[in-house]
């Protein structure tokens, strides 16, 4: 099979202190792998080394070949981010938002293409931002900005694409409809890597990476129940997954009784 990304004994610090210690993963392609683990677990960070944001140790492979020997433009054709609580641009509009992710596709200072409209446009409608197009981003609520942000991505049709938590703000039909657009995108033959704190959303993945404290506990197919251990385990068994139907849940759980003294 081959691998969108691989990546082979990553180490990060940050402000002087390792928070990830030799993370190896390999991410399929043409896959959706979620990543998931409680708070500062180091998913952010891995996404951000594996997307060459971050100066880190170890290999990086994307489409088998190392990160360092991409050029610029060439790797941001081919991998598109989507980062956590992205900031600035506000006075932008929504429609010149979403073609910055045309960006990789264009020539210096040269003007949009017919290409690019396009693509813009039906990024734009995929997350039903299209009738926004006019208003600046920083006009938006927080929803309305990730869907903006969302078809930035959409936009650059790379390849790969990397979300940090793509569903934050997001009201449970946009979540479903995020849902439906990533089956869309992994059916085209597209790799989609997400970071997700809703469990029962990431487990609709074809694949789950589970970290905790900067290192991956488990990595494994999202119907596989050695999966399903490893997250109720990082999470101090304060969620736990069921099968329904033909799908999982993750529930939350109360904190165990505590023994009167
Ligand atoms: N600039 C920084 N300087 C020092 N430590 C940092 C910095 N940024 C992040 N960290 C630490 O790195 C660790 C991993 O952070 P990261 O954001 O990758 O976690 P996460 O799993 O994405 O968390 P969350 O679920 O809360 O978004 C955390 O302990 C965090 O406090």
């Amino acid at each position: 099979m081959t691998q969108a990304l691989q990546a082979t004994g990553i180490g990060v610090a940050l402000g002087g202190v390792m928070v990830l210690h030799g993370i190896d993963v390999n991410l399929a392609a043409g896959q959706w792998t979620s990543i998931v683990g409680p708070n500062g677990a180091g998913k952010s960070t891995l996404l951000k080394a594996l997307a060459g944001l971050l100066p880190h140790t170890g290999d990086v492979h994307l489409m088998d070949r190392p990160l360092g020997q991409w050029r610029g433009r060439e790797r941001a054709r081919c991998l598109a981010w989507l980062g956590q609580g992205e900031a600035g641009a506000d006075d932008l509009s929504v429609w010149d938002v979403a073609m910055l992710g045309r960006l990789p596709h264009q020539a210096w200072l040269a003007a949009p293409s017919g290409a690019d409209r396009v693509a813009v446009e039906q990024a734009l409608r995929a997350t039903q931002a299209w009738d926004w197009r006019e208003r600046p981003l920083g006009a938006l609520s927080g929803g309305e900005r990730q869907r903006v942000l969302l078809a930035r991505l959409l936009a650059v049709q790379a390849d790969v694409m990397l979300m940090d938590e793509p569903l934050a703000n997001l009201d449970p039909p946009h979540q479903a409809d995020w849902l439906l657009l990533v089956r869309e995108l992994v059916a085209q033959g597209r790799t989609v890597v997400s970071v997700l704190h809703e469990i029962g959303m990431a487990l609709h993945a074809d694949q789950m990476v589970v970290m905790a404290q900067g290192r991956v506990c488990h990595q494994g197919a999202c119907d596989d129940v050695l999966t399903h251990r490893a997250v109720e385990q990082v999470f101090d068994h304060r969620v736990a997954i069921h099968p329904l139907g033909d799908e999982w849940v993750a529930l939350p759980c109360a904190p165990p009784a505590v023994a009167p003294p």
